[in-house]
């Protein structure tokens, strides 16, 4: 949510080029400069290099540049590993040296902490960062496309903002093993299926860290293709433990269908979080980069401070993740999520780690919370875990109401954190710190947890 005013100067025309030195990054990784009084984002453009770039479009509030020519690049400027960065569009943030984008997503949070929440002085912790910050995604959707002259599945991407495939077997946010097996998945796709394979749009692959195990959906066009002798030839390659699919027919619609069914194998795989073992299906929403999710919850643990007589909300708890390890720590841990597949995950979750003090609600936490607390529950410590937009302004009144001691609040938006934190400090409470954490290195995605404290003194008593 930055401001971008244009102080009444016209604006520059599309087509028009200028020579430009970039000021700062902005919140999605581009180059900020200034053209006649107007904001242009510059995609690889880092700040303190200066350029020769060319306006792609204008909009009312800002102009976007591609750079013609670099004249003088940034100390930090590094070459970027992968060979399809400059096309991808996937880690906006690839040519800038890891340590200088922990620092930058640190100076993000700040500035959005003292412009949006008015906190100037909430200390932001350095950026908890990977030591090797490559090959860290456990999951990936490849999109593919049949080439019937070559006979061949041609993989890739989705070039940015289109459907149009580049194509490339690499990835460099991939494990090896992943692929390996998305490059083997296309050759038996065509072995088996041959003409057919153009009902496959996607190759979805699921891997745990912790076993190397690998689940593979396929995503198709047409119900009606028997995809029974591909899944086997599927379930054959290393580590494949299990093969789905799921129809989704509508050109340019979402990857997934409404359904997806097992066509052979495992119906799950296990990854192991702080000594948690979390059973993953197809559909299941898991973290992303598994090594900084211990990070990330060990983090949320901390700022929790639990004692054994503690009665814990977890809001948005999607599958337990977080649940489960409060729950070792605390009394009791009470989880709420909309989704109701993801709360029988975390209930299946909860059974298979024998944690009987977790028990979780469906439905939406501005619903579900307000009902809880009539109905006289009490916590001591509050998690808060939403999508990206934030949490639902009832939620605040209620967490405000019901005043447990502690909350600790994980983030995947700084801009809707920013909002909610100074909500929060209105209703009495204090944000102590904030820690980011690197989930997503490579690219402009920051993630935090924040530890907020009651304050000694209720505001409304003292107005
Ligand atoms: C960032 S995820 C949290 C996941 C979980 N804490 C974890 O680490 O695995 C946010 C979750 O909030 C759920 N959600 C979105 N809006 C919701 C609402 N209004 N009430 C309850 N849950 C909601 C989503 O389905 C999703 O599972």
């Amino acid at each position: 949510m930055e401001q971008h005013m244009q102080e009444g100067a016209a604006p520059p025309k599309v087509g028009s080029r200028f020579d430009v030195e970039a000021l700062r990054l902005n919140d999605d990784g581009d180059g900020v400069a200034r053209v006649d009084g107007w904001t242009v984002f510059v995609p690889n453009l880092l700040p303190g290099e200066r350029a020769r770039i060319e306006i792609v479009s204008v909009d009312k509030q800002f102009a976007r540049a591609r750079v013609e020519e670099r004249v003088q690049d940034a100390e930090a400027r590094i070459t970027p590993a992968c060979p399809v960065h400059a096309v991808c569009g996937g880690c906006q943030l690839q040519h800038l040296a890891y340590a200088a984008q922990l620092r930058h997503k640190q100076r993000v949070v700040a500035e959005v902490m003292a412009r949006v929440a008015k906190l100037p002085d909430v200390p932001v912790r350095p950026t908890l960062g990977m030591a090797k910050p490559w090959r860290y995604r456990n999951q990936v959707q490849v999109p593919v496309e049949y080439d019937a002259k070559a006979r061949r599945l041609r993989l890739g991407f989705f070039a940015p903002n289109s459907h149009r495939l580049v194509e490339t077997e690499v990835c460099a946010l991939e494990p090896e093993a992943m692929e390996r097996v998305i490059a083997a998945a296309a050759e038996r796709l065509v072995q088996t299926l041959g003409a057919d394979a153009a009902a496959v749009h996607h190759v979805i692959v699921r891997r745990s860290r912790s076993t190397g195990d690998i689940l593979v959906v396929l995503a198709v066009r047409d119900a009606g293709v028997d995809l029974t002798q591909a899944g086997q030839a599927l379930l054959t390659l290393p580590q494949v433990v299990g093969v789905a699919r799921t129809v989704q027919s509508r050109r340019g619609g979402p990857v997934w269908g409404k359904r997806v069914e097992m066509l052979c194998g495992a119906s799950s795989i296990t990854e192991t979080i702080l000594g948690i073992e979390y059973l993953i299906s197809p559909r299941s929403f898991f973290q992303v980069n598994p090594e900084q999710a211990e990070v990330l919850y060990t983090t949320a643990l901390a700022y929790a401070q639990l004692k054994a007589t503690d009665t814990v909300l977890d809001a948005y708890c999607g599958t337990g993740s977080i649940s489960l390890l409060l729950a070792r720590a605390a009394k009791r841990v009470v989880g709420i999520e909309s989704v109701p597949d993801a709360i029988a995950d975390a209930r299946r979750n909860a059974a298979h780690n024998g944690i009987a003090n977790a028990s979780f609600h469906v439905g939406e936490v501005e619903r579900v919370l307000p009902r809880l607390l009539q109905r006289g529950e009490r916590f001591d410590v509050a998690v808060l875990d939403p999508p990206r937009k934030g949490c639902h302004p009832a939620v605040i009144e209620a967490l405000v109401d019901a005043k447990p001691q502690r909350i600790v609040y994980v983030s995947c938006n700084h801009a809707t954190l920013a909002r909610d934190l100074r909500r929060l400090a209105d209703g009495g409470y204090d944000a102590a710190e904030i820690q980011p954490v690197d989930m997503f290195p490579q690219t402009s995605h920051i993630e935090v947890v924040v530890s907020l404290r009651r304050a000694k003194e209720d505001p409304a008593a003292v107005r």
